[in-house]
């Protein structure tokens, strides 16, 4: 499984979520990455983890003020990136053009979709992995493998229907060991969380507890 760490813009320390993160993974083989602000990429590349950006838009160089170029972030330490969110919608063509632009700059890409439907369509753009995450259990802690899992084998089939080495991963509410159970279980082969992590008291437990039914 692969557990990716979004930090969003929540008011947490990326590097030291980042040195957990990058201390779990190796004691315990699982591959964790974490996903910071643009602004902190560098600095969370520097502990070691994998790194990935939160977004890339869908341009190249030039005249695009306020874009987040895929050559810059990759320059910066990221080795993927997430290519839409729920709470950052972006059009299909826009999801398209940024898969090129992260193409380009060598990352590795997870296009987010609400529903099983978006996830077919996410996937016939040909990402690494789509990750499947109902917009309204993001951020509860109710884990979308127990609230609805036939939206994951359901995001599952749909990617298979229409590119079988595209990923399944599933998101929200995800913060325990049992929950990424779970999410294996349903045919996912990985998950995507924040909450758990970046509002922890101790995001180092977080993790470790996380992580240990695959160690
Ligand atoms: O990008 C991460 C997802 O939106 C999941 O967020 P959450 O773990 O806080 O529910």
């Amino acid at each position: 499984m692969f557990v990716l760490v979004n930090l969003k813009a929540y008011p947490c320390d990326p590097v030291e979520i980042a040195e957990a993160a990058a201390d779990v993974s190796d004691e315990t083989g699982v591959r964790v990455a974490v996903a910071p602000q643009a602004a902190h990429l560098s600095a969370v590349a520097e502990t070691g983890v994998e790194t990935w950006a939160q977004h890339v838009s869908p341009v190249e160089h030039g005249s695009h003020t306020g874009s987040t170029l895929a050559e810059a972030v990759a320059d910066a330490g990221a080795e993927g990136t997430l290519i839409n969110h729920s709470e950052a919608r972006r059009k299909l063509a826009d999801i398209d053009a940024s898969l090129d632009a992260a193409e380009r700059a060598d990352l590795e890409t997870v296009v987010c979709a609400n529903n099983p439907e978006q996830v077919g369509a996410a996937a016939a753009l040909g990402p690494d992995a789509v990750a499947v995450e109902p917009p309204e259990l993001i951020g509860t802690g109710t884990p979308v493998s127990k609230a609805d899992p036939d939206i994951v084998t359901d995001a599952v089939e749909a990617a298979a229907a229409v590119d079988e080495s595209v990923d399944v991963f599933c998101g929200a509410g995800i913060s325990t060991g049992d929950d990424l159970d779970a999410a294996a279980d349903l045919g996912a082969t990985g998950v995507l969380l924040a909450s758990g992590v970046a509002k922890a008291d101790d995001p180092r437990a977080a993790l470790e507890a996380l992580v240990e039914p695959l160690a």
